[in-house]
C-alpha cells in the first residue's frame, strides 16, 4: 500500500528516525488523549447531574490536562512533521540538482528545463505538503476511527450500529470520487509541467519574441496553455466540492441518528447523558476521519505522483566517474582517432575518420553547417560516448581516461559563452582553482580583456548579470577566451564563430584568440581565412567525412572541395568571417 520510495526516503536519513519516532508517540497520544477526554465528558456530566463532586473534580483536572496535553501534543507534532518535510524536501531538492549537474550531455540535450524546474518546485512542494499535513492524518485518522469505533461499542453497540448505519454509503462515495481527483492531479501537475517549461522558453527568448513581433502568437499560444491548466484546476475543484459536500451531509447522518435516538434512550433512562455527550464528542472523531481519508489519500496520490516524477530523474543514469587521471603525457601526438564514426539517435553523423594533432599543431575544421563539426569537439571532451572506432588522447584511449581527468586538459570556448551571474574574476578563477591574481591579469591580457575590465565600475569585482546582459557579445567571448588560457590546458579546443560580432570587435575577439593559440595544440572550427592560412592542417568535412586534408596551399592546388569552399565563403571575406 505504501510506496516503497517513500519508505526508502526515510530510510536513506537515519537522521530523521526520532522525528519519526515523535511524530509516531504524538499520534499514539492524539488517540489514547481523545478518549480520555470523552471518557472525562462522560463522568463530568454524570456526577454533576448526580452531585457527586468527589469524580466531578477528579475528572475535571483529569480534562484540564488532557486539553494541555492535547495543545502540546499538537505543537510537537506541528515541529516534527515540519522538520520530516523540510529535511526531506530539501534533501531531494539538493539530490535532484546534484543529478542534472552529473547527468551526461546526451541526455541533458533530451531534457527540457522548464521540465525539471517544475520536478524541482511544484512537485517538491506537493510532496513537502503531503509530509507535513495529510501525511500525518492519513494514519493518525484511521486509527483513531478504529479506536473510537471500539470506544463506542463499549458505551452502546445497538446506537453504535444505528448511527453507522449511513457509514458504508461514505466510504463508497468518497472512494469513488477520490479516484478520478487523483486522477485529475496528475493531468494538473502535467500541464504545469509544460507550462514551466513554456514560461522558460519565453524568458530565453524573449529578446528574439520582440525582434520579431511574435508577442501576439507567443501570448495567445500560452494562454491556450493556461487555459488548459485552468480548466484542469477547475475541474479538480469540482470534483473535491462535490466530495466535501457529500462527505458533510454523510457525515451528518450519524448525529442526527444519535441526537433522535440517544436522547430519546436518555429520556427514557436506559442511557446516562454522561454517556450520550461522550457517544457524541466520539462519533465526530470517527465519522470526520473517515469522511476526510479520501482528501488526505488524494494528497498521498498527488505527492507520489510528484516523487515519481523526481525519481525518474534521480535514477537516471550518470554520466561515467570511472577511468584514471592519467600522469602527463610527453608523447608528441595529442590525439589520435581512427575510424571514428558516430550518430545522433541511430543517425550518422561522422563517419569513419581518421586524423591526429601532434603536439603545438594548429588544426582548422572546416566543412558546411551541419557535416559535423561540434560533433567531434563533444566526442574529445568526452560529452557524448556510443561511438565506434577509436580516439586516443594524450597517449590514452578515451575510454580509460576519467572525464574530470580528461577536461582538466582541455579548455573549450564554444559558440554560446556562459557566464554565471557572479563577479568576472569568480567567473574567470573558476578555471582554475587557487591561481594567483598575477595569472588572472596575465590571461585577461592575453584575452585582449584586461582593458575593458579595468573600465568596468569594480573592475574585475564587477558582477556579471544574468545571461551576461551588462556585457558586449565580444566582452563576453574575450572573458571566455581568458578562462580557457587561464585554465593553461594542453588542448584547446575552439569555435571560432564571431559572426555575431561587428568589424571592430570582431577584430579583437579574433587577435585575442590568435594570442591564446600561440604556442598551444588547438583545434578550430575555422570561420576565418586568416585562421585557415595559418593552420599546419586544414580538415575538411562534408557529411561527416573528411574528404580533404593539408595547408592552405595544398588544398588549392588540389582544386577540388575546399578550392571552391575558400571561393565561395572565405575568399570573398578577404580575412572576415566565413
Ligand atoms: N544533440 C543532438 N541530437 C541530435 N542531432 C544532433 C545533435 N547535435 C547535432 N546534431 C546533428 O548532427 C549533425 C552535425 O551537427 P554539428 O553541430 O556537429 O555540425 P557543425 O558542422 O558543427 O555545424 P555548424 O557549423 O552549423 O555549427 C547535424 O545534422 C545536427 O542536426
Amino acid at each position: 500500500m505504501v510506496d516503497k520510495r517513500l519508505v526508502n526516503l526515510f530510510k536513506r536519513q537515519p537522521s530523521l528516525k526520532p522525528y519519526l519516532f515523535i511524530t509516531a508517540l504524538c499520534i499514539l497520544a492524539e488517540i489514547i488523549l481523545s478518549l480520555v477526554m470523552a471518557q472525562s465528558l462522560r463522568v463530568i456530566t454524570d456526577s454533576a447531574i448526580e452531585v457527586n463532586y468527589g469524580p466531578f473534580y477528579t475528572y475535571l483536572i483529569v480534562l484540564l490536562t488532557t486539553t494541555a496535553l492535547l495543545s502540546l501534543c499538537v505543537g510537537v507534532k506541528t515541529f516534527s512533521t515540519g522538520h520530516l518535510s523540510e529535511r526531506i524536501s530539501f534533501n531531494l531538492r539538493k539530490k535532484g540538482t546534484q543529478k542534472i549537474i552529473d547527468l551526461p550531455q546526451s541526455k541533458l540535450d533530451t531534457m527540457h528545463s522548464g521540465d525539471s524546474m517544475s520536478k524541482l518546485s511544484n512537485d517538491l512542494q506537493l510532496i513537502r505538503q503531503f509530509l507535513e499535513y495529510d501525511g500525518y492524518f492519513l494514519v493518525l485518522r484511521p486509527l483513531m476511527a478504529v479506536t473510537s469505533l471500539v470506544y463506542l461499542l463499549w458505551l452502546n453497540w445497538q446506537l453504535t450500529l444505528i448511527s453507522l448505519i449511513v457509514l458504508p454509503v461514505l466510504i463508497l462515495a468518497t472512494s469513488l470520487l477520490g479516484k478520478p481527483i487523483a486522477k485529475y492531479s496528475k493531468g494538473l501537475q502535467d500541464e504545469l509541467s509544460s507550462m514551466n517549461n513554456s514560461t522558460q522558453d519565453i524568458l530565453g527568448g524573449v529578446s528574439i519574441i520582440k525582434a520579431f513581433n511574435l508577442q501576439e502568437v507567443v501570448r495567445q499560444k500560452f494562454d491556450k496553455q493556461v487555459d488548459r491548466s485552468l480548466n484542469r484546476g477547475v475541474e479538480l475543484g469540482k470534483k473535491r466540492a462535490v466530495l466535501q459536500s457529500l462527505t458533510v451531509a454523510f457525515s451528518f447522518i450519524p448525529f442526527l441518528a444519535t441526537f433522535g435516538i440517544g436522547g430519546y434512550l436518555t429520556v427514557i433512562g436506559s442511557m446516562q447523558p454522561g454517556a450520550l455527550l461522550a457517544f457524541i464528542n466520539l462519533l465526530n472523531n470517527l465519522t470526520f476521519p473517515i469522511a476526510q481519508i479520501p482528501n488526505h489519500y488524494g494528497s498521498y496520490k498527488t505527492a507520489m505522483e510528484g516523487l515519481k516524477r523526481i525519481f525518474k530523474l534521480l535514477d537516471e543514469e550518470k554520466e561515467r566517474d570511472n577511468g584514471q587521471t592519467f600522469d602527463i603525457y610527453e608523447g608528441e601526438t595529442l590525439v589520435d582517432i581512427q575510424n571514428l564514426t558516430f550518430g545522433y539517435n541511430g543517425n550518422e553523423v561522422l563517419k569513419n575518420l581518421s586524423f591526429t594533432v601532434r603536439k603545438g599543431e594548429t588544426i582548422a575544421l572546416v566543412g558546411p553547417s551541419g557535416s559535423g563539426k561540434s560533433t567531434i569537439f563533444k566526442l574529445l571532451t568526452g560529452f557524448y560516448s556510443g561511438y565506434s572506432g577509436k580516439i586516443s588522447m594524450f597517449g590514452k584511449d578515451l575510454t580509460k581516461w576519467n572525464l574530470d581527468g580528461l577536461r582538466s586538459n582541455i579548455s573549450t570556448v564554444s559558440q554560446d559563452t556562459y557566464l554565471f551571474p557572479a563577479t568576472i574574476m569568480e567567473n574567470l578563477v573558476l578555471a582554475k582553482t587557487g591561481c594567483s591574481k598575477e595569472d588572472m591579469v596575465r590571461a585577461s591580457k592575453i584575452a585582449n580583456a584586461h582593458d575593458f575590465i579595468q573600465k568596468q565600475p569594480d573592475k574585475y569585482n564587477t558582477k556579471v548579470s544574468e545571461r551576461g546582459d551588462n556585457l558586449s557579445g565580444g566582452q563576453k567571448q574575450r572573458l571566455a577566451i581568458a578562462r580557457a588560457v587561464l585554465k593553461n590546458p594542453k588542448l584547446l579546443l575552439l569555435d571560432e564563430a564571431t559572426s555575431a560580432l561587428d568589424t571592430e570587435s570582431e577584430a579583437v575577439v579574433q587577435s585575442a584568440l590568435e594570442k591564446a593559440m600561440e604556442g598551444r595544440t588547438s583545434i578550430v572550427i575555422a570561420h576565418r581565412l586568416s585562421t585557415i592560412v595559418k593552420a599546419d592542417r586544414i580538415l575538411v568535412l562534408d557529411n561527416g567525412c573528411i574528404i580533404e586534408e593539408g595547408n592552405h596551399q595544398e588544398l588549392l592546388a588540389q582544386k577540388g572541395f575546399y578550392y571552391s569552399l575558400y571561393h565561395k565563403q572565405f575568399k570573398k571575406n578577404k580575412g572576415g568571417v566565413a
